[in-house]
């Protein structure tokens, strides 16, 4: 065995210790628990009603369920497995999975996993778990097991090149690159590595430096020398981005994974929805409806019945089994066809092995946000490709590991990472920024990059107006504004601070003018490290009576998580830090990557919140709060008394 298959049996290892680890943290929470524990550990809804059912995209059973105390705060969070169970009769619940597609306060739609409606779905004593979700790790696993035993197939070969162990290959003299007016020299030289390269590709972009509009650009032209290419990135959101990029550039693309986990604007792109809308699809439902009814037919006939009636059944179910055959048959075209459609492949790192894609392979697959993608889950998509092109920063956020040992023993470090390191000939840095004025990129680049970005001369002009200053940090020492632990979901809340972030929102869309956002149609992203601030920030905007203003512009105003924006960009951007104490503790705002995250997200002006006191505890923070002196940014929450 070669030392990198070696390298990657540890890995699996480590993949291993963390599946263990995730597994543990789960049944620490919900073994033995009564549905009182787990509804205060907020993995449980109960009871619960259905308040509406419907049949979705691709057939899909969709219910709506409302529980009665809005009180206790949860995990559950669109996109995640669930159990929808029924206490109803004696004996082990009966239960049926979904994934939710949204949860508000008190309601939560769900897309059930199975055909067929529950029979008990009416019974009552209902109630809704969150499942623990293998299949991801079951899918890393088996990825890790091909790599590892490949053997001089094409798996093999790249394992050898990724891992540094042969040398990268490109072809000689430089590819030719078509309608790339709209991109920088050196993004350009980028697509043309891209294209050059035989075996791997990898585009390092700091943010705003166009890394997804070059990987788009390169996509493009890799689809004017082959019909279809594969897209993968490690979140959903991440995908959806792209996606969307891609459709702008009239890419025809298919976009593999669940609907529930998919955004609503390009849900039209999805598997079932094309399904769906194939001319095939009403000749594929009648065939299904009358292999149903053959199968009724057949079933109504009882226990004690003659030979005549039971060569009428047999028959019966024969012909079922016929139609059944013949819909089977008339699926298999229509995926066929679906697939022939469309240029592109869309689908997260772990969705690479759908079913769907069975025994499919690509000549280029494409992984954008590389470097927050686990290395095994990155495995993924390789095992279906010819050459494999990355783009991503390991400067920005890094995969989420729950096992602190199997991070610390290498797991944090990603495919993306290790093919910088061993393959430097392959990568290609993309240093000038479109996004945001210098001011608001001036910290990130001296701290992360060395200072090496540049602004891009067009960001000198991005502004709200002339008049409204591009970054402020306003420091909420000796407010009063205290951190809290939402006690349920172990996560952290700043109530006064989310009520004053939204206030200084208010005032400054009262300034510039609801009508002005409108007209230039900028968007307002409001973002915290914390899921519990999030929530709050959430509930502050559905239903106080003030931010009136804010409301107005609620189609563009999107409040998340710093992780759920990573890759995204709005005009005006606000972070709500959360912790203030005086122990000076700042949990997770420790990985400075996350904050690179969010102080680059900006493009026309970013506002930072949070206690001085608390956060120049840690050397970046006491950096920044210098960086804001120095620059003339600091502002007092004193300033802001009158709110
Ligand atoms: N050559 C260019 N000319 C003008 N604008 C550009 C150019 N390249 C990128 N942009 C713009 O810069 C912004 C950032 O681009 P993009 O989102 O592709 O960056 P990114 O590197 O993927 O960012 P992040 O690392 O934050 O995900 C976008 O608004 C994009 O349209």
């Amino acid at each position: 065995m070669s030392r990198i298959q070696e390298e990657l049996k540890i890995t699996l290892q480590l993949l291993k210790k963390e599946w263990k680890e995730d597994l543990e943290q789960y049944r620490l929470k919900t073994l033995s628990a009564s549905i009182a524990d787990k509804q205060k550990d907020g993995i449980c809804w109960y009871p619960v009603q259905v308040v509406k059912t419907k049949v979705g995209l691709g057939d899909r059973l969709i219910v709506e369920i409302e529980r009665g105390d809005s009180r206790l705060s949860h995990g559950f969070q669109s996109g995640k497995t669930v159990s929808l169970f029924s206490n109803f009769s004696d004996g082990a619940p009966l239960r049926t999975n979904g994934v939710v597609n949204l949860v508000k306060k008190n309601t939560m739609v769900i897309t059930l996993m199975g055909h067929e409606w529950p029979d008990w779905l009416q019974d009552g004593k209902l109630g809704v778990d969150l499942h623990f979700d293998e299949a991801s790790y079951r899918e890393m696993e088996y990825a890790m097991q091909q790599v590892i035993k490949a053997g001089a197939g094409r798996l093999g070969q790249l394992r050898d090149v990724l891992l540094g162990q042969e040398a990268a290959s490109f072809t000689a003299g430089l590819p030719l690159v078509f309608a790339t007016s709209h991109l920088n020299h050196s993004q350009v030289e980028a697509v043309q590595k891209v294209l050059a390269a035989q075996d791997v590709a990898l585009v390092h972009g700091p943010p705003g430096t166009g890394k997804t509009t070059t990987m788009v650009q390169a996509i493009n032209e890799t689809l004017q020398r082959h019909p279809q290419v594969m897209v993968c990135a490690p979140s959903n959101a991440a995908v959806d981005l792209l996606v969307e990029k891609l459709l702008a550039k009239r890419i025809s693309t298919l976009r593999i994974g669940h609907p529930a986990r998919v955004d609503d604007q390009i849900l039209e792109q999805t598997l079932d929805a094309k399904i769906a809308q194939h001319s095939s699809f009403k000749d594929l439902k009648k065939l299904r409806k009358s292999a149903e009814e053959y199968r009724k037919l057949g079933r109504k006939y009882k226990r004690n019945f003659g030979a005549a009636e039971r060569q009428q059944r047999k028959q019966l179910f024969a012909e079922a089994s016929k139609v059944k055959e013949a819909a089977r048959h008339l699926e298999d075209y229509i995926l066929y066809d679906v697939f022939q459609q469309n240029q592109v492949i869309a689908t997260t790192l772990v969705g690479a092995n759908h079913t769907a894609l069975k025994g499919m392979e690509f000549p280029v697959v494409f992984i954008d946000e590389a470097a927050q993608g686990l290395e095994p889950a990155t495995w993924i998509p390789v095992m279906k490709a010819k050459k494999v092109v990355m783009a991503g920063d390991h400067c920005q956020l890094p995969p989420t590991i729950k096992s602190y040992e199997a991070s610390k023993e290498g797991l944090s470090e990603t495919l993306f990472e290790k093919v910088i390191d061993r393959q430097p000939e392959a990568s290609w840095m993309l240093k000038v920024q479109y996004r945001m004025p210098e001011l608001i990129m001036r910290f990130s680049s001296e701290y992360f990059y060395q200072g090496q970005l540049e602004a891009a001369a067009l960001t000198d002009a991005h502004c709200l107006s002339r008049a409204e200053p591009v970054m402020e940090f306003i420091d909420t020492a000796g407010s009063g504004f205290g951190e809290h632990l939402e006690k349920d979901s172990l996560s952290k809340l700043n109530a006064e601070e989310a009520r004053f972030g939204l206030g200084l929102l208010e005032k400054l869309v009262e300034r510039i003018g609801v009508g002005c956002f409108q007209e230039q149609q900028f968007t307002i992203g409001v973002i915290s490290p914390y899921k519990a601030q999030v929530k709050k920030l959430t509930e502050l905007m559905e239903e106080g009576a003030v931010f009136e203003g804010l409301r107005e512009l609620s189609d563009v105003v999107t409040i998340g998580t710093i992780d759920g924006f990573q890759g995204q960009e709005r005009d005006v951007v606000l972070i709500s830090l959360v912790r203030s104490n005086e122990q000076g503790e700042i949990g997770f705002l420790a990985d400075t990557r996350r904050m690179n995250v969010a102080l680059t997200r900006a493009k026309r002006k970013l506002i930072v919140i949070g206690d001085s006191g608390t956060l120049s505890s840690h050397p970046f923070y006491q950096q920044f709060l210098d960086f804001v002196a120095e620059n003339g940014l600091y502002k007092s929450i004193y300033e802001y008394m009158e709110f």
